[in-house]
């Protein structure tokens, strides 16, 4: 579709991207609203608790944390508090067995194929490092972090902001015409346009996520890589 070299760089947004917005909606949110507040007792003296107990009481004094962490989660809100305890919540579930990641099937064998390609790959989600590292390192194909070299998340900025990918513009040193954004979110790949990087929004008929009309539409990763001159797995 472009002119343009290949991008040497994919960075890829999470929830609607690689994983489905079911697993996250409907297995990892319950999982944490169960077990935040038994965590939250249990270990109310670990530094990551008290960080984020104290910056949830600054963001809305006068509120109990634990009726604010519920808000946050019945509105979906991305902020940073709340995503390092559900990140807390989801290692436990992990280690304990209960909980393995679901990813699109097309999504390991691309990244692969990108990764062998000798194409940088890295993460930008709302979710904290912990818990994108989490979901990766326990995919039914294993343990795929070692494909990632850099794990963004909120405390870059927000997703819908563009200084945000100007921060991990200057932190990596990347060129922004070099880097490929792919998000099934027109509001996050609107910012990184606006920050001079190439995007893709991914449609998965699957999340029933709406096709929008300013980027290129994909329906998977390899339909986004053809797009853009990336190597495809070789598989039809
Ligand atoms: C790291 S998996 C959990 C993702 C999450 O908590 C979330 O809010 C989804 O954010 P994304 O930016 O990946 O859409
Ligand atoms: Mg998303």
């Amino acid at each position: 579709m472009s002119a343009s070299p290949a991008p040497r760089v994919v960075l890829l947004d999470i929830e609607g991207t690689t994983a489905p917005i079911s697993f996250v909606h409907t297995v990892l949110f319950p999982y944490a609203r169960t077990h935040l507040p038994r965590l939250i007792e249990e270990r109310r003296t670990d530094p990551v608790v008290k960080d984020a107990l104290a910056e949830t009481e600054r963001l809305a004094p006068g509120v109990s944390p634990l009726e604010q962490l519920e808000r946050w989660m019945n509105e979906d809100a991305k902020v940073a508090p709340l995503k390092a305890l559900q990140g807390m919540a989801w290692a436990e579930g992990y280690k304990r067995g209960e909980l393995l990641a679901t990813l699109y099937p097309d999504v390991v064998p691309t990244l692969e194929a990108w990764a062998h390609a000798g194409i940088e790959l890295a993460v930008y989600s709302s979710g904290s490092e912990s818990a994108q590292k989490l979901i990766y390192g326990h995919t039914a194909q294993g343990d795929v972090t070692p494909l990632f070299s850099r794990f963004f998340d909120l405390r870059v900025g927000g997703k819908k902001d563009a200084e945000s990918y100007r921060a991990i513009l200057r932190e990596t040193g990347w060129q922004n015409d070099d880097v490929l954004f792919l998000s099934d979110v027109t509001a996050e790949l609107d910012a990184a346009a606006q920050a001079g990087l190439r995007v893709c929004q991914i449609v998965r008929p699957e999340d029933g996520t709406v096709a929008g009309s300013i980027f290129p539409v994909a329906g998977t990763l390899p339909e986004a890589g053809a797009l853009f001159g990336l190597p495809g797995t070789g598989q039809a």
